[in-house]
């Protein structure tokens, strides 16, 4: 049966995108690319049970993931194990667009910094739902994060359509029911417990690429 938080193999769980991005680290702190993917996968699931309106979002986001799951399964599949080794091999072997878009427009690199921007969004809307109150309105929650974050690199027209979209996110209530823990304060402390997960994949993925000077690329 179809339900907001979508069919039975559909369902969001919040404790099993936390469990990819607990999974995405390696001892050495590097990112794995397909845990990185799983977990996008998990929230789209997520973003589709909202309806049509955040169609254009997720169809942006499904199309970002399939780009990197073609390099994780293409031919140069090995160098794509861990965020660090695709940046690695693309860089080393001119496989980037660095100032302006040329002949490698959908490039690992330029794919996942627009996943790794939309993380910075998500690490500031779950925590404002972390500490929000009863009266606290998903809508503003979500547009201060996205203003503070995505909305810097997107265009009029998309601010202006994803500002629209805000408008009918579900209430904090049902955003709680949907996330699959529990009564609210579970939902409270899950989210306490995801956010330094997704702080940490964040900020190593930031270095990284502020390392290599990739954190503009077009
Ligand atoms: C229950 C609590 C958990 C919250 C679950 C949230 C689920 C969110 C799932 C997915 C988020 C969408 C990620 C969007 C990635 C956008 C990447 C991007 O910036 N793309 C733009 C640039 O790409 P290029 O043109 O350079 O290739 C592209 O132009 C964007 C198009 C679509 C608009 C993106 C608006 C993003 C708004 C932020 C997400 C709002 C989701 C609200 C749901 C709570």
């Amino acid at each position: 049966m179809k339900t907001m938080a979508g069919s039975e193999d559909q369902k969001f769980s919040l404790q099993e995108v936390l469990d990819t991005f607990k999974l995405c680290l390696s001892e050495n702190k590097e990112v794995y690319l397909e845990q990185y993917v799983a977990g996008w996968r998990g929230l789209v699931k997520f973003l589709n049970s909202l309806g049509s309106v955040f169609g254009f979002i997720s169809k942006d986001a499904v199309s970002k993931i399939q780009i990197l799951v073609s390099y994780m399964k293409g031919e140069n599949a090995s160098h794509y194990a861990t965020v660090q080794s695709m940046v690695k091999y693309e860089l080393d072997n001119n496989l980037v667009d660095v100032n302006k878009k040329g002949s490698h427009p959908e490039s690992g690199c330029r794919t996942l910094l627009r996943l790794h921007r939309a993380l910075r969004w998500l690490e500031l809307f779950l925590d404002r739902l972390r500490t929000s109150t009863e009266d606290s309105k998903t809508s503003a929650l979500c547009a201060e994060a996205y203003n503070e974050s995505l909305a810097q690199h997107h265009p009029w027209m998309i601010r202006k359509a994803a500002g629209m979209a805000f408008l009918v996110l579900p209430g904090r209530q049902t955003f709680f029911e949907v996330m699959n823990v529990g009564p609210p304060e579970q939902v409270v402390a899950k989210l306490g417990e995801a956010l330094p997960l997704i702080s940490e994949v964040y900020q190593i993925t930031e270095d990284l690429y502020a390392q290599h000077n990739l954190l503009d690329l077009p």
